[in-house]
């Protein structure tokens, strides 16, 4: 269970519980607030920070915008998600790049806060968006430290500046300063300070810290703590922010089973802003931080909007359009459904990525047992195709089947099944086609680096009053899938989703909308 799935779970809950409600007594506000507060001391969220956000809380709760509300229970939501919102930073902020180049940036934090993989994520991210940075081995306390961030950039395909052996290998403030020197001959726009963590905060790793920070002068110094890390959360930060200050904070570990609370307690303590969140150990596991969608999927609601841009960076606009050409005109082919498919893929993981969609918090048993492996046998169905079958599936006759079935180990159920689900697939994006791309809300200049949630039009037919929720129900409608679908059981293989021999979950979509997201997600 990723971090905040036992919070979500207790806060969705104490909602349900408010919902049976009409009109709030005091008593109710004064009983969901106990409740609220129970879920996030169980949480790990720091005492400070509990006893402000519930105080928030309950002021607004007992005042008019609730008693006048139309919908009581859901203007507490509401007033919850937005004072959720504002512990974890109000506004998502981007890094502040230096006006001469290069932008110097820091990396400070305990051993095995995730660092060094950090760097390298970061350092990825930036080339990406057509940076040159340069890491820098400012982390000599252990030994092998700097072979493993040379082993980072290698990963992210960036370059590092390490000491030579003998060549004051010994003090990280001087490698520190020689990089600035080199990364302006070399003309690499960003720099990236790896420094050493140590176990338990001491006075000579801070000291270090501090004077590297005073060599280097950094633009950005990003406090890396692990979301795992619990209720010594506020004790580190407020010790790093004594003894080295810094501008940012970057969460790792988020796909852990950690409870959150220090994600929901440092930003508050320190008065700064979480830019980033590391969500696993890959070095695409990695994405700027954006509170309201943080909020949104606590409140299980859902982050339709990281969702589409992670879809979207993984499919370039002419293939989008291409592939809208061809639903269209019916000449979308099992070949292209396996292209869409591999690119899909290249978005990160399936499982994460539907983990984003509204109301999946019921289904996260489904989620878990989802096997990713559908996809390399949906694969291996296409692919014991021929060109001519995969071009025109109607040559698909039984012999041809059973041919196929033969030659990727599947039955002809599975093929069967497959052939049918990219039939309806394609019937259902044909239709959405024609009818042009769904005027999803956010869709436009989807927020860039800047982040931030555009507000998000009343659409006609939505029925909540939360922005987020509008957002991801008009997402999930234009997608064919109902936000609140009936039970359904999710059958075995074919389109490549299959949730596990059947499964059923209240209130999920089913697997046929899932696999029409899926593929409204490929266009
Ligand atoms: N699951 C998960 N593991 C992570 C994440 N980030 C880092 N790790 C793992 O955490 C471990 C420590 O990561 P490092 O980058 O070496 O941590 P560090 O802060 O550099 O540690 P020192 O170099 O000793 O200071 C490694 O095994 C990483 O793969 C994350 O977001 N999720």
């Amino acid at each position: 269970m990723a971090t905040f799935g036992n919070l979500s779970d207790r806060l969705a809950e104490t909602f349900k519980n408010l919902r049976t409600k009409g009109k709030l007594s005091p008593a109710d506000v004064d009983a969901t607030v106990r409740e609220i507060r129970r879920a996030l001391l169980d949480a790990d969220v720091a005492l400070e920070v509990v006893k402000d956000f519930t105080g928030k809380v309950r002021e607004r709760a007992l005042g008019d915008e609730v008693n006048k509300a139309l919908n009581p229970a859901q203007q507490v939501v509401q007033i919850v998600n937005e004072e959720l919102v504002a512990i974890l930073g109000g506004e998502a902020r981007r890094i502040q790049f230096a006006k001469k180049p290069p932008t110097v940036i820091m990396l400070a934090g305990l051993q095995g806060a995730g660092k060094t993989t950090l760097a390298g994520k970061l350092a990825k991210w930036l080339a990406k968006d057509n940076h040159t940075p340069l890491l820098v081995a400012a982390d000599l306390q252990r030994p092998n430290a700097v072979n493993q961030l040379q082993v980072v950039a290698g990963q992210a395909g960036v370059a590092v500046f390490a000491p030579e052996p003998g060549n004051g290998t010994g003090n990280p403030v001087k490698v520190a300063k020689d990089s600035i020197k080199f990364a302006i001959d070399k003309q690499y726009d960003v720099v990236i300070v790896d420094t050493a963590g140590r176990l338990g905060v001491d006075a000579d790793m801070m000291k270090q810290a501090s004077d590297i920070r005073k060599a280097v002068d950094p633009d950005e110094v990003l406090f890396v703590i692990d979301a795992m890390i619990g209720q010594d959360a506020v004790a580190t930060a407020k010790a790093f922010q004594d003894g080295v200050d810094f501008t940012g904070v970057v969460l790792t570990k988020l796909d852990g089973d950690a409870r959150g609370g220090a994600a929901l307690s440092v930003a508050s303590v320190t008065g700064r802003p979480i830019i980033f969140a590391s969500t696993g150990e890959s070095l695409d596991d990695f994405e700027p931080f954006y509170p309201d969608r943080m909020a949104s999927r606590i409140l299980d609601l859902g982050d339709i909007l990281t969702l589409i841009e992670q879809a979207q960076s993984a499919f370039d606009e002419g293939e989008a359009m291409k592939m809208a050409e061809k639903f269209a005109t019916d000449t979308f082919t099992l070949e292209d459904f396996l292209s869409q498919m591999q690119q899909l893929r290249g978005a990160g993981s399936i499982k994460k990525m539907m983990g984003m969609l509204p109301g999946m918090g019921g289904m996260k048993q489904q989620l878990e047992n989802f096997d990713e492996r559908e996809i390399v046998r949906t694969e291996a169905i296409i692919q014991s195709m021929t060109k001519a079958e995969r071009q025109n599936s109607k040559l698909l006759n039984g012999s041809r089947r059973l041919r196929i079935a033969k030659g990727s180990g599947m039955t002809v159920t599975d093929v069967n099944q497959l052939v049918q689900r990219f039939e309806q697939a394609a019937k259902m994006m044909k239709t959405v086609a024609k009818g042009g791309m769904p005027n999803i809300p956010g869709m436009g200049p989807v927020p860039g680096a800047h982040g931030g949630r555009k507000q998000v039009a009343k659409k006609k037919g939505s029925k909540s009053g939360n922005p987020a929720k509008r957002a991801a129900e008009d997402a999930a409608r234009a997608a064919g899938i109902k936000p609140d679908a009936a039970p359904v059981t999710a059958g075995g293989s074919g389109f490549g989703l299959g949730l596990g021999k059947g499964k059923s979950a209240p209130g999920a979509p089913s697997e046929e909308e899932l696999a029409s997201l899926q593929k409204f997600l490929g266009r």
